[in-house]
């Protein structure tokens, strides 16, 4: 059997799958389609390269589904950029679904993926399925992240045996702490292709030298989304606050910053506050009004107290 067809496409169970395209929130705006899985793989068969951001609640879910990214995916991550923790360790499963709840009410068009966290898929298959189930089930994603390389081949297998779409995650991996000085090439290739052959509709490359993503890509019939891994890669993820210049204390090298929004936010807030002090806000157009003659009526009752 090809390796494209252990994908999960059709799930026994219905995912959130709406079949009517998504209009923009102005009805004139050409319909998005909505994203689905045999659309990413269509993309990589084409040489399209594939946009995914993540999100880590409604707001950030909505500019990137607006922002036209094919992937969202609900990141650990958010245990640092959204809850302020110091590692993505911390972060537990019910954490992960309240903020992909939060994340799918708004995403529409996208294929929306969410980050199974540490220590909720590691110990067993089954331990892994289960999450996995819950994610789905509660949390309303599309398909799952687990990091790891072939040790990881049996949970991704029994995961997708139910029909649930695994994307893997391998070079450095958050969860585990390591960091390039644990970087070996051969075990990337090994890795990948053992994800590949259990089932994997991707596989995310982070943080890895890019002429080893771009051999490692072109080795696999799935795609690679990279994050510090080159232009050779399928496709591309960013933390969405990092690309936003809106998360003050992580920037790694890879990250590009399109705006600082970060900045921009602390400056309105600065301003806000001057204006409040200073009375110069709310402004007659920011009140409400009354008719004279109720003013005068409540003025009298006072009077009369
Ligand atoms: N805001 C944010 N952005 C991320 O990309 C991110 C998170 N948080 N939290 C979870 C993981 C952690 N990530 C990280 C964290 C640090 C580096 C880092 O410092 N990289 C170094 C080189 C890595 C090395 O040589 O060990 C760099 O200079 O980029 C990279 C990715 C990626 N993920
Ligand atoms: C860095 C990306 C790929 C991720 O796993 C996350 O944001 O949690
Ligand atoms: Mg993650």
């Amino acid at each position: 059997m090809s390796l494209l067809r252990r994908i999960p496409r059709s799930a026994p169970f219905s995912f959130r799958s709406n079949s009517q395209p998504y209009l923009a929130d102005n009805a004139q705006a050409a319909p998005r389609a909505k994203i689905r899985l045999q659309t990413l793989l269509e993309y990589h068969s084409s040489k399209t390269p594939i946009v995914a951001l993540t999100a880590h609640d409604y707001t950030s879910g909505y500019a990137a589904d607006m922002g036209g990214v094919d992937i969202v995916l609900v990141g650990d991550s958010l245990a640092m950029v959204a809850l302020g923790m110091d590692s993505t360790t911390e972060l537990t499963l019910n954490d992960m679904i309240h903020h992909a709840k939060a994340v799918s009410r708004a995403v529409k068009s996208a294929f929306l993926v969410g980050d199974l966290p540490f220590g909720t898929y590691e110990n067993t298959p089954t331990q892994a399925l289960h999450s996995a189930i819950r994610m789905i089930r509660e949390g309303r994603v599309e398909a799952v992240k687990i990091e790891g390389g072939s040790e990881m081949a049996p949970a991704v297998q029994k995961i997708t045996s139910v029909g649930i779409p695994v994307l893997g995650h391998i070079g450095m991996m958050p969860q585990r702490q390591t960091s390039m000085g644990g970087f070996r090439a051969e075990s990337i290739l090994v890795n990948a292709k053992s994800l590949q052959e259990a089932g994997c509709f991707g596989i995310v490359l982070e943080a890895i030298p890019g002429n080893i993503a771009k051999l490692v890509t072109d080795a696999l019939v799935i795609p690679t989304i990279g994050i510090g891994a080159g232009v050779g890669c399928s496709g591309q993820i960013l933390v969405q606050l990092d690309m936003l210049g809106s998360y003050h204390k992580l920037a790694p090298k890879f990250v590009k910053q399109w705006g600082q929004v970060g900045e921009i936010s602390k400056n309105c807030i600065s301003s806000y506050c001057q204006e409040v002090r200073k009375r110069v806000f709310p402004g007659p157009e920011h009140t409400y009004s009354i008719k004279p003659e109720e003013l005068d009526l409540f003025k009298n009752k006072l009077v009369n107290q």
